[in-house]
């Protein structure tokens, strides 16, 4: 049991740490199969869930399976994450244990675990499994997050740039929910592959809010525009803060229209947006597209040669690294570009 907590918690990687969650748990427990489901906190939709069952030799395996296509049979882990109360259920010879995993006071998942075997020994071993789950990704959440704004820091992006470019080449689909009309544009026909781009969002004079209105002021504008990208991007978009006033966006999309449209959408927003005391702010972005082998220090580079044109040709603007040099505009009079690659 020591070496199987040990194991666990070696890993910084959450996916990894998913996988090695239910395989450990199914290898305990002898389980037909468990599962854990993860939710995104504010509304309980459904993020990921990833299942480990027996071959027929009983081998365990673990595969990850698509919250949406699974429907119905999820009603359970919903009623799991909805009442945040452990629940279990006996169905032709199969017993069913649910445990919520809870973490601040919100349910962040649901650990299912299916067994023909009586839920005695099994139910601690669940529950104790949830809680050193909970605890541990609150770590992993916490060295991987800006504290001001709550959107993943800087440190975050290799990981965060890897997990995007390998979903890569799954068609993109609408997001089950209900999403503003503007974002779903971004659903591509089956089969069309998604391309995944990078932003870089600077919030133009902000030496001036903080010289005029101070650094509490400069820090509510950073923390009302983290939550304007969060209202404003879908759910899989992965949102930074890069430091200072500096904001990063990882999205897919398949061509370059629908970007530049996403982030006009985006900094139209923020320019109607009223901060309290500071009134209205702009935004410049600069962004680029990123190849399956383009190191993020070249991404960025590239989102950040954009972003300067936009800085020197006044502001409040959207350029993309492949049109301007489309368009023979990239490299004349252009400097070195204002972000920290390394
Ligand atoms: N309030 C606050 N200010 C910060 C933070 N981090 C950096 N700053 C300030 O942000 C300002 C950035 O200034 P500049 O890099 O000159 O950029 P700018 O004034 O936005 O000018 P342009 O980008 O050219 O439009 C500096 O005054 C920093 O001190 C922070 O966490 N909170």
């Amino acid at each position: 049991m020591l070496d199987s907590l040990a194991a666990l918690t070696h890993h910084r990687d959450l996916d990894a740490l998913d996988h090695s969650l239910v395989l450990t748990l199914a290898e305990l427990t002898g389980a037909r199969r468990v599962t854990l489901a993860k939710c995104f906190p504010e509304d309980s939709v459904l993020e990921s869930v990833v299942c480990c069952s027996p071959d027929s030799r009983g081998a365990y395996h673990v595969h990850p399976l698509e919250p949406e296509r699974l429907g119905a049979a999820l009603g359970p882990v919903h009623r799991c994450l909805q009442d945040m109360q452990a629940q279990t259920e006996t169905r032709n010879g199969l017993h069913r244990q649910l445990v919520p995993i809870v973490r601040e006071g919100r349910a962040i998942g649901a650990l299912q675990l299916d067994s023909a075997l009586a839920p005695l020994r099994s139910r601690s071993l669940i529950d104790g499994f949830a809680r050193i789950y909970a605890n541990y990704t609150a770590l992993l959440h916490e060295s991987e997050h800006d504290k001001l704004t709550g959107l993943y820091n800087r440190r975050s992006l290799e990981r965060q740039l890897q997990r995007m470019l390998q979903l890569r080449d799954r068609p993109l689909r609408p997001y089950p929910l209900a999403v503003p009309p503007a974002q779903e544009q971004r659903a591509a026909p089956a089969g069309e592959a998604a391309q995944v781009w990078l932003a870089i969002v600077d919030i133009d004079h902000f030496k001036h809010i903080n010289d005029n209105f101070g650094h509490v002021y400069g820090d509510e504008v950073i923390l009302l525009l983290a939550q304007q990208m969060r209202a404003c991007f879908r759910r899989g978009d992965v949102l930074f803060r890069f430091g200072g006033e500096e904001f990063v966006a990882l999205f897919s999309a398949t061509d370059e229209v629908t970007v530049h449209g996403v982030l006009e959408r985006f900094r139209a927003h923020v320019a109607r947006f009223a901060f309290p005391l500071v009134g209205h702010v702009t935004v410049s972005i600069g962004y680029s597209r990123i190849g399956v082998h383009d190191y993020p220090a070249v991404a960025l580079d590239r989102a950040d040669q954009a972003l300067y044109f936009v800085k020197q040709h006044g502001r409040d603007g959207v350029r993309g690294y492949e049109e301007l040099g489309a368009c023979g505009e990239l490299g004349r009079g252009l400097a070195a570009g204002s972000i920290d690659l390394f």
